[in-house]
């Protein structure tokens, strides 16, 4: 089948990409023409794994296309997905502005009945009113039909995700719609829920929320187990093995980033208070994990007292690995907190650290080398939990620091291997390893 995707982010690239893998005919569009250049080049604008490869593979089969022209993306097209970004407004709400834009697109340029799918994350009731806005602006004499279809990737493993989801929701009025979708995605191979549209849009809110209350959950046990002497991984793994539990977003650490649970656990707060409903509960997720983001500096400082002039490795950038992006990354917050305290940064990540220039700035120094980054350090900050990071062979810690003093916000490293090396590591929910003999940090 002919379809377009508008927005060719983590969401759209993967999602026109996938599509043309299982066989659809699918030109991906989107206004920023040097991604699209990119694109029309082999070129993946963002690191996902496996996403080139797969790219590349599709165009030179002639199912995948870029264009940022809309008419001519939308040409003989029964589908439209929509996939551009919503970002939080300044009250916490989502931007519809990019969705208003695609709908205007939409109206403008389609010539023939059209599915409208929309797999950006829209608060209960935008499906509808993208339906209106659509009908509103119409140019010919077509039928548009609203679909919602949410998008539970994973940054970092997007392309396992699309063809390994546990499920695929369609939320739709009409089930004649319903039925296009589910036979567009039946290659994939992934059970189809259907609802409707409302229950739909909320499934991707409640999910994120709660996931984000999870993570929350379990940093707050962590560091409770901290002060009483009980171990987070020990007892995460407990509370696993309970079905009803579950194991997984059970990794106590710095808290949740992303462009994700941040926005969207914000977004549904003000989505209840719209109709008079307090969230408390996510309102305490999301201050709990603001705090969680400092704990790191709150230790090192603890420990060290003033980190004036301290070389700090700072390790791992990206708000999880294997991915390049940095929106809401723990190590935004921490690196603006140890410039207040006028340490000299320098930041290690394989990766991100073009995106993290832009954000950060010159402030700090960065590296692509790990043992660069801790050559001659007084402390090492570890962020994201990067593979180069939890492979290293701990020596090296020793070789290249001023002093092997680690604060680890991700739990990289199991406690009795870190006792066979003269270091001291300090990580979450867990008890702290002193060196021997002590590291002294004046
Ligand atoms: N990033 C993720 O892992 C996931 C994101 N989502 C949701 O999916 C949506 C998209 O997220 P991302 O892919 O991260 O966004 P993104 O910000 O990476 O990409 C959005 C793209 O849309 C393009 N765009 C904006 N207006 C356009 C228009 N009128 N016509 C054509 N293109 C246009 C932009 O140039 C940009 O390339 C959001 O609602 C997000 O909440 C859902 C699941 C996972
Ligand atoms: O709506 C979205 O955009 C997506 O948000 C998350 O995906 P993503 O943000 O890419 O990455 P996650 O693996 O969920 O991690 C999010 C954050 O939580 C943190 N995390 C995750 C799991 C955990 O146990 N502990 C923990 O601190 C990670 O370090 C990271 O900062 C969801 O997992 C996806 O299902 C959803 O589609």
């Amino acid at each position: 089948m002919k379809i377009s995707v508008v927005g060719t982010g983590y969401v759209g690239l993967v999602t026109g990409v996938a599509l043309s893998q299982i066989g659809h005919n699918v030109t991906c569009i989107d206004i920023d023409q040097e991604k699209v250049e990119k694109m029309n080049k082999g070129i993946s604008p963002i690191y996902e794994p496996g996403l080139e490869e797969l790219m590349v593979k599709n165009i030179n089969e002639g199912r995948l296309f870029f264009s940022t022209n809309h008419q001519q993306g939308f040409k003989d097209s029964k589908v439209i997905y929509i996939a551009v970004g919503t970002p939080e407004k300044a009250d916490g709400s989502a931007n519809l502005t990019f969705i208003e834009q695609v709908a205007k697109n939409i109206a403008a340029n389609i010539e023939e009945d059209v599915i409208v799918v929309t797999k950006s994350t829209v608060p209960v009731g935008t499906n509808h009113y993208i339906k209106d806005i659509i009908q509103q602006n119409l140019v010919k004499d077509v039928t548009v039909e609203i679909v919602s279809n949410p998008e539970f990737l994973r940054e970092g493993s997007s392309v396992y995700d699309t063809f390994n989801g546990d499920r695929i929701v369609v939320g739709a009025d009409n089930m004649e719609a319903a039925k296009v979708i589910k036979v567009i995605n039946e290659p994939f191979g992934i059970p189809v829920y259907v609802t409707d549209v409302q229950s739909a849009e909320m499934i991707k809110y409640a999910s994120n929320a709660f996931l984000a209350t999870k993570i929350s959950f379990i940093n707050e046990i962590g560091n409770i187990c901290e002060k009483l002497g009980a171990d987070i991984e020990s007892v995460a793994f407990g509370m696993g093995l309970d079905k009803r539990i579950g194991s997984m977003f059970l990794n106590a650490g710095i808290g949740y980033g992303g462009s994700c649970f941040p926005k969207d656990t914000k977004a549904l707060t003000q989505i209840a208070s719209n109709i008079d409903h307090q969230f408390e509960l996510l309102e305490s997720v999301i201050k709990v994990n603001n705090n969680q983001q400092s704990l790191l500096i709150e230790k090192a400082k603890n420990r060290v007292g003033n980190l004036k002039g301290k070389r700090v490795a700072l390790l791992g950038l990206s708000f999880k690995p294997n991915t390049d992006d940095m929106r809401e990354a723990a190590s935004i917050v921490i690196s603006k907190k140890l410039l207040e305290e006028e340490a000299d940064v320098i930041a290690f990540d394989p990766i991100a650290i073009s995106n993290a220039r832009r954000i950060i700035g010159e402030g700090i120094q960065y590296t692509e080398s790990l043992e660069e980054a801790l050559e001659d350090s007084d402390l090492a900050l570890i962020v994201t939990e990067w593979d180069q990071i939890k492979e290293i062979n701990l020596q090296t810690y020793v070789d290249k620091m001023k002093n092997p003093l680690i604060f680890d916000g991700r739990n990289c490293y199991d406690l009795n291997e870190v006792e066979k090396y003269s270091i001291e590591y300090h990580s979450m929910g867990r008890r702290s390893v002193l060196a021997k003999p002590a590291v002294a940090v004046q």
